[in-house]
């Protein structure tokens, strides 16, 4: 699935060098992970997200001091909502070309000096930007955009001549009051009689006519002034120790500064011993080895949301391409019966299973890593792209070789699990059949029913979907070969079962379709027309249609065990002769009203229920 949406590892990056400004040893242990993902709450502190990617920084009144550099948020280009308000940030303000979606900014109450980019001129969404209370110094750059309702540039050293735009004129003076050097209209101070005040004014300071010196007169008084505060400041300063001092010897003042802060800080700490605890942990000795937080730094894409949590796409820097798959809606499991059942679905070995290559298990998180199925999934290969240029045909023997690498990871699956009433895979569906670059065909998603919370799987797992579980609630081996056979109905017909379709996209109850098309006699139109026109493989399709007929039995016990299931399904031949036609959507008419095909079609299944 092409996602545009998901993590980005440059965001990480760039909050990480925010981080690195600021000296908050909050920040420091809590902006730790991943910040988000898709569509869950951010795990970081004032960290806003959608989609996984980052929306907003709001920072408030943490006491951050440290500088921002000015293309701190060249990165961030989802950003809507920015506020580092009353903190003791200093450095010149930040550029702003790369957040257009920009519309809440709150710079208030800093230390931040220089210029008011003109990068902020062009934010078109910008509805509020708050600067008060700060060193800034230089003219107002002349905003314009009808966009913004909310401006305060108050309490700054701002100077010049405020711009006469529609926008900057519709705020009132308390807008730009405390800089005393701007001017013109909404201040009451025109522009040119302050520059010629201030002028009268130095020349009379530096006037050395007659009549006492009025410079040196106000030099002096500041002076003592001065003096008069730091003598009050000192006397306030003894008493107040001396109180202080009484107060703790009566005990009315807590022994040393234990407040809620400091409290917090523990509870982080103790949370984020933990997750150091856990830690990558590699199933093969001799495969790849990273760490987590090589895996943390790989910039990554969203696969698409499972039902199990959420699969991305993670580029290691050095290293293999991994698919991280987070758990969630676990069963509320013990730590050592989950590592235990995580075991066991790593023990599972074979050449068409795709091999957990590590996990990461912590109270808060429960990773799977596996290899990047470079050709992607069956869903895809099989329905996407139908009617357009990009098409490339899905022919029998790719198919079939699909049949054939699914049975034997069944097959190896249902052999090495004992228990009788559970469904060794659980959810086979052809999203979960995948790709390598070689075309090597891989099943994923195995083993997952023994740690999905019941209700959750109930609803979503491909075993809870078979007639058994909706009848009787029972589950077993055959469960799997029910969700087998509706697979290869899939790859018969092209067409998607319920179980199987995507989010917005309507299956069909696939084996009621293919017996209503038998009774109805349209028994041509059942296979493929991209498969159907490959006429020497007709009667290898007839073979594993009638296989499929099987495994979906409604009565489990009619249906046969995976191993005979695998042996029918290697004797069935890739063509009878070496002929293998060419696909060409002008050969598709023929082959759809092809008598001798749905003549066949009608004899197999109708044999097979008999
Ligand atoms: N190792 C992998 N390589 C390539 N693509 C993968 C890999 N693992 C999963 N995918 C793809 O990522 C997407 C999301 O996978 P995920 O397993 O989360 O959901 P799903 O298979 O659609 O549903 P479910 O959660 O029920 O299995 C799917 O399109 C899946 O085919």
């Amino acid at each position: 699935e092409d996602d545009s949406s998901g993590f980005r590892g440059y965001e990480r990056d760039a909050l990480l060098d925010l981080k690195a400004g600021f000296n908050s040893s909050f920040l420091d242990r809590n902006w730790t992970g991943i910040m988000c993902y898709m569509n869950e709450a951010p795990y970081w502190h004032g960290i806003q997200c959608v989609n996984g990617r980052v929306t907003g920084i709001i920072l408030e009144s943490m006491g951050i001091s440290g500088e921002i550099k000015t293309n701190a948020l060249a990165n961030l280009t989802e950003l809507s909502l920015l506020s580092f308000k009353n903190n003791l940030v200093s450095g010149n303000l930040m550029e702003f070309a790369n957040n257009p979606k920009l519309r809440k900014i709150d710079l208030s109450d800093n230390k931040f000096q220089g210029q008011i980019p003109s990068s902020l001129l062009y934010l078109d969404s910008l509805e509020s930007l708050l600067l008060q209370e700060n060193k800034l110094t230089g003219p107002i750059p002349g905003f314009n955009q009808s966009s913004l309702k909310t401006f305060n540039v108050s309490q700054n050293n701002l100077s010049g001549a405020i711009p006469e735009t529609k926008t900057l004129q519709s705020f009132g003076l308390s807008s730009y009051l405390g800089n005393e050097k701007l001017c013109g209209p909404p201040t009451r101070s025109s522009c040119n009689t302050t520059i010629a005040s201030s002028q009268s004014e130095s020349e009379n300071l530096s006037s050395k006519g007659d009549g006492p010196p009025v410079g040196a007169i106000l030099v002096v008084v500041n002076v003592i002034v001065l003096v008069v505060i730091m003598f009050l400041l000192i006397i306030y300063y003894k008493k107040y120790k001396k109180l202080k001092a009484e107060m703790k010897a009566k005990n009315l003042l807590p022994k040393d500064e234990e407040h809620d802060s400091t409290i917090v800080d523990r509870t982080m700490e103790k949370r984020n011993r933990e997750i150091e605890m856990g830690k990558l942990i590699f199933v093969e000795n001799n495969g790849p080895r990273f760490e987590l937080d090589d895996l943390l730094k790989a910039s990554a894409e969203g696969l698409g949301h499972g039902n199990f949590g959420n699969c991305y796409k993670a580029m290691l820097e050095v290293g293999p391409v991994v698919v991280v798959k987070r758990l969630k809606d676990l069963k509320p499991l013990s730590s050592e019966e989950f590592m235990r059942q995580i075991r066991a679905i790593a023990d599972q070995k074979h050449p068409n299973l795709l091999p957990l290559l590590a996990y990461f298990y912590s109270k808060d998180e429960k990773l799977f890593l596996y290899r990047f199925a470079a050709h992607g999934n069956i869903y895809n290969r099989l329905h996407g792209g139908r009617g357009t240029r990009n098409r490339v045909p899905f022919r029998w023997s790719s198919r079939l070789a699909v049949a054939r690498g699914v049975a034997r990871a069944l097959e190896h699956l249902h052999l090495n699990t004992r228990s009788q009433t559970t469904a060794p895979h659980g959810n086979l569906k052809s999203s979960n059949v995948l790709l390598d670059e070689n075309d090597e065909v891989l099943v994923t998603d195995y083993g997952l029913s023994s740690l999905i919370a019941l209700p959750v799987a109930a609803q979503r797992m491909v075993s809870f979907k078979t007639p058994e579980y909706q009848s009787h609630k029972r589950m077993s081996k055959k469960s799997d070969v029910w969700s087998y056979g509706s697979l290869l109905l899939e790859l018969l017909t092209g067409r998607i079962p319920a179980h199987s379709a995507s989010p917005g996209t309507n299956g069909v109850d696939l084996s009621g379709w293919v017996h209503r098309a038998v009774r109805e006699e349209w028994t041509a139109e059942i296979f493929d027309p991209e498969i159907a026109v490959q006429r020497g493989a007709n009667q290898g399709m007839l073979r594993l249609m009638k296989i499929a007929m099987k495994c979906c039995e409604k009565s489990p016990e009619k249906r046969p065990e995976i191993s005979q299931v695998v042996a029918e399904v290697e004797e069935v031949k890739v063509a009878v002769d070496s002929e293998d036609e060419e696909f060409s959507y002008s050969s598709l008419d023929p082959s759809v009203t092809d008598e001798s095909l749905s003549a066949t079609a009608s004899a197999v299944i109708a044999d097979d229920r008999r």
